[in-house]
């Protein structure tokens, strides 16, 4: 028990921006070593409400246009497979981010909240934000297609500047995480080159450019898919915390 316990903690992988208070828990983390007691019970109350039941959000449905489900399959052909070692990985993803991070367990009768994952809190698939992220295999890259919902627009016909910035955090923070989990966003430059016509799928493409120390600063890149239009461009700073940074409240 024990040590699937710590198998399911070490594969924690993913991290989200959510409310915190004394009775919700966010953010789980990597390879974090069990520093305190209470990271210890964590661990072990969140084990103890497995459920085999979730979605995972980055897998096609109805509402995905051609251009996704072609790029989907472009990269997911690419993924690591029984068979074949592949160039990218498949980033699941939950409607909380500790059902990612325990590889897909329900977790929110411990959290005792109603909090979601912002991304992935809109019940009409295709309203909102549809996505998935692969990452390379030697961890530097990223590559997220991202399809626009109606829900998302800003500027008549085109996608909001905030939720531009949600995606692009989504993808630079997955990233840092699976570099070094726990993270949190501590600076996001923007420059918002060209609009993003409302409907579109785009590639947002983040890039490790450096780490020091508990700093890893990545850049990203909002492009059409066929890379001829660059919308978007971002450098962001991610600092790797420990787990009772967020259990202060
Ligand atoms: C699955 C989907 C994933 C989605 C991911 C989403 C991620 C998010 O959105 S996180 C939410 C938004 N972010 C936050 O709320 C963070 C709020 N800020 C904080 O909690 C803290 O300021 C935190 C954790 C960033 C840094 O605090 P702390 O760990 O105490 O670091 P601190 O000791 O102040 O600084 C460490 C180093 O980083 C540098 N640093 C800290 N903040 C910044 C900053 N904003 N800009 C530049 N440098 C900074 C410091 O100068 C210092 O540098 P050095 O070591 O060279 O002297």
């Amino acid at each position: 028990m024990a040590k699937n316990l710590f198998r399911i903690f070490r594969s924690f992988q993913s991290f989200v921006s959510l409310p915190f208070t004394k009775n919700q828990v966010a953010h789980p983390c990597a390879s974090v070593a069990f520093r305190t007691t209470f990271d210890r019970t964590m661990v072990q109350a969140l084990a103890s409400f497995f459920s085999p039941k979730s979605r995972d959000f980055s897998l096609p449905n109805s509402s995905w246009g051609e251009e996704m489900i072609r790029l989907y399959e472009f990269y997911n052909n690419q993924c690591e497979g029984e068979n074949h070692g592949g160039e990218w990985r498949r980033l699941p993803s939950y409607n909380r981010s500790l059902k990612y991070a325990s590889g897909g367990v329900y977790l929110s009768k411990i959290i005792q909240s109603k909090a979601r994952l912002f991304t992935r809190n809109i019940r009409e698939p295709g309203a909102a934000f549809e996505y998935v992220v692969f990452v390379s295999k030697d961890e530097q890259r990223c590559v997220c297609v991202f399809q626009s919902g109606h829900l998302l627009e800003g500027p008549p016909g085109h996608v909001h500047g905030g939720a531009i910035a949600t995606m692009i955090d989504t993808v630079t923070g997955s990233h840092a995480s699976i570099l070094s989990a726990p993270v949190m966003t501590a600076n996001l430059n923007i420059n918002y080159r060209s609009p993003i016509p409302l409907g579109n799928t785009v590639l947002v493409e983040s890039c490790l450019d450096k780490r020091e120390g508990r700093k890893l600063f990545i850049s990203c890149k909002v492009t059409s898919t066929d890379g001829s239009k660059l919308h978007t461009e971002a450098t962001a700073l991610f600092l790797s915390i420990n787990v009772s940074h967020l259990l202060r409240g």
